[in-house]
């Protein structure tokens, strides 16, 4: 085992060699290994212990955190996306096995357009032919335990499960002080998740690994899972728009959804496995999936309790290297999106304030706004909106005084916008409240009632 060295090109098997969860503690542990070098170790720890499990509820952890070992080793697999996976310790059955691999090829889908491989085909789990029995009610109190990620989309569901009275735990994974600030700001009950990738993977990163994006939301979500079923609640809201479902449409390759873990079908086909092989009365949904990027940055508007702390910019989110100096980087496609999905709702000098800069009057940022409406460029593989929301938001500003002078709003009025189609520049259609989601029924009229209000 000393002798083992990592080459990606050598290794033949990714194993899921074991995982198992101390209750007294409150730590998970997710063990991975290619071939038979050594042992990937990832922790997750979820404070709240020692936690006291019944029968049925103990076997539900179990069943969620093999999901959990199993989703999670994504990030493990594709620093060398052998031929061959092997599963040690368990067994899974076809339609957990099918599951996988729709997240895995998908979920790697930019990371597999970037570095030239194809997946499909490629990613096999193996299965038995046995079907897991029926998941039982578990009798889970209501409570929400909402996903935070310190931008504006888990705000605004915050806001609206708090104008909904519903009693609600705000959650997050790893150690981001910029989260903590927001989830304190909420003045919620908190919970904070520590995890902690196994150290390796930075090594073999160095050492030539196949490297790139994975599906981070899938990732949080079935620890969310994990979590809920430990707590005894019934319900695990992320804050997923319905943009998210529509990736960058690349020439010669098709759709490539760097969000595709936010989008419908992943959250779908997890809230309906959940309900079918873990918990029939655990909930997982996006309270967001009804709106577009317009209409929940429109949300936002109402009320400025987190303007001071809040950011989408992802580079404050690395677990390595260095986070802006302000929040706000003010050149990424989330900076640029942002700022210009927030402008046709809120005042100038409040967007202002929030980024410390003008963002739409900057020349330097012409090329990031020019892929955001796919003009010359393709949707950059970031968690934006569709190219058509970015059009009909610079639309609506080229129509106003306090904006339409600025250079960048003035460039598209002259030189994008004769090239486009008027009907498809408005943007009331964007703000169209849809009957896509799986949010429970028993809150989805009030819901639709607060959102539309
Ligand atoms: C913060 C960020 O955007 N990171 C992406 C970046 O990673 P980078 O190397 O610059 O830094 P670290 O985040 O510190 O990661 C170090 C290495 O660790 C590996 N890794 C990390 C987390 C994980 O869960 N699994 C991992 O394997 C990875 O090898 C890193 O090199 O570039 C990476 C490569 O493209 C991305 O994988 C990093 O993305 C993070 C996983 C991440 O948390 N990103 C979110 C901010 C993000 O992209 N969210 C999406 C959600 C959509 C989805 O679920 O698919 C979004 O906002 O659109
Ligand atoms: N560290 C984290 N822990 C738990 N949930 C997270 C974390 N990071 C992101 N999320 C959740 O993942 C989903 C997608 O994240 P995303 O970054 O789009 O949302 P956001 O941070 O709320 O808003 P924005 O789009 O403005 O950045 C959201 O539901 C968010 O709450």
């Amino acid at each position: 085992m000393s002798e083992w060295k990592f080459n990606r090109d050598a290794i033949r098997a990714f194993r899921f060699v074991r995982c198992g969860f101390d209750a007294q503690s409150g730590v998970a542990q997710l063990v991975y290994a290619f071939d038979d070098g050594p042992e990937l170790i990832e922790t997750i720890t979820v404070p709240g212990a020692p936690f006291a499990l019944d029968g049925a509820r103990a076997a539900a952890v179990e069943r969620a955190l093999r999901l959990l070992h199993l989703i999670t080793g994504v990030s493990y697999y594709k620093a060398a996306v052998p031929e061959e996976i092997r599963i040690d310790s368990y067994a899974i059955d076809a339609d957990t096995a099918a599951f996988l691999e729709t997240i895995y090829v998908n979920g790697l889908g930019e990371f597999a357009y970037r570095n030239g491989l194809n997946l499909h085909g490629r990613i096999k789990f193996p299965h038995g032919e046995t079907a897991a029995p029926a998941a039982p009610v578990l009798g889970l109190r209501e409570h929400a335990l909402v996903a935070i990620g310190g931008g504006k989309d888990s705000l605004v569901s915050i806001e609206a499960l708090r104008a909904l009275d519903v009693a609600q735990t705000v959650t997050w994974i790893g150690g981001s002080q910029l989260i903590r600030a927001c989830a304190e700001r909420t003045g919620l009950p908190t919970l904070n998740i520590g995890r902690a990738l196994a150290p390796q993977l930075f090594d073999y990163n160095r050492e030539g690994a196949w490297n790139g994006h994975i599906p981070v939301t899938a990732v949080n979500s079935v620890i969310m899972v994990l979590a809920a079923l430990l707590h005894g609640v019934d319900q695990v809201v992320f804050s997923n728009e319905r943009s998210a479902s529509y990736g960058s449409l690349i020439e010669g390759t098709g759709e490539v959804n760097h969000q595709w873990s936010k989008g419908w079908a992943f959250e779908s086909a997890l809230g309906d496995y959940i309900q079918r092989e873990i918990a029939a009365d655990l909930h997982y949904y996006s309270l967001l999936r009804p709106l577009s990027e317009l209409a929940v940055a429109r949300q936002f508007t109402r009320t400025d309790r987190y303007d001071a702390h809040f950011s989408s910019c992802n580079r404050n989110f690395h677990i390595l290297g260095e986070r802006p100096a302000n929040r706000w980087c003010g050149v990424c496609p989330k900076c640029h999106f942002v700022f210009l999905a927030l402008a046709p709702f809120m005042p100038k000098p409040r967007l202002m304030g929030i980024f410390g800069r003008n963002l739409l009057d900057d020349t330097a940022q012409t090329g990031g706004y020019d892929a955001l409406l796919e003009f010359q460029d393709h949707k950059p593989f970031e968690c934006v909106g569709e190219g058509r929301e970015s059009r009909a938001a610079m639309a609506a500003l080229a129509g106003r005084p306090e904006w339409r002078e600025d250079a960048l709003v003035e460039r598209f009025a002259q030189e994008i916008r004769p090239q486009l189609d008027e009907a498809d520049l408005r943007i009331e259609p964007l703000l169209v409240i849809d009957d896509e989601q799986r949010i429970p029924p028993r809150l989805w009229e009030r819901l639709r009632a607060h959102l539309a209000a």
